[in-house]
């Protein structure tokens, strides 16, 4: 490949990466389109090897872990996170992703539809726990 072309495909991918960011941002992320991503990244590198049920669980658990630390020894914190240093905020973010996406993954991988699931479990909750009267 001449590296003129190269530096062509560099900046396509940088492009499309880009675009994708801006759609995450203003569209609603989905569940569904989530799991489809990660299924495609463990195939793309033959994890899927790796992504049994329990793996997936003591790999979210790990990353339960990681988030905890963040929190660690800090105190009670103000909602919004107020005083946090930028970098800080950003790093939760990636921790919470990490717990989010393992979630997603072993759900699917356990053959659970985690939108539908999650959605019946707050039906089940506010029979339970009805709202206050006015
Ligand atoms: N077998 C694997 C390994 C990783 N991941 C994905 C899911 C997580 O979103 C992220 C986790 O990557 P790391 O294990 O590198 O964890 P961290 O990103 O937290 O890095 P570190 O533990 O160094 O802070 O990568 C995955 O799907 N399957």
């Amino acid at each position: 490949m001449c590296p003129q072309r190269s530096e062509k495909v560099i900046e396509r991918e940088k492009q499309e990466a880009m675009k994708e960011e801006e759609e995450a941002k203003v569209s609603d992320v989905s569940l569904k389109g989530l799991s489809k991503k990660l299924e495609e990244f463990a195939k793309e590198r033959d994890w899927e090897q790796y992504h049994s049920p329990r793996n997936l669980l003591l790999a979210m658990v790990g990353e339960v872990g990681e988030l905890a630390e963040i929190f660690m020894w800090r105190g009670e914190v103000a909602k919004g996170l107020p005083n946090w240093e930028e970098s800080d905020k950003e790093h939760l973010g990636e921790e919470l992703s990490d717990v989010l996406l393992y979630l997603i993954r072993l759900s699917d991988i356990c053959g659970i539809d985690l939108g539908e699931a999650a959605t019946k479990k707050m039906v089940k909750n506010a029979i339970k726990y009805p709202p206050k009267a006015t």
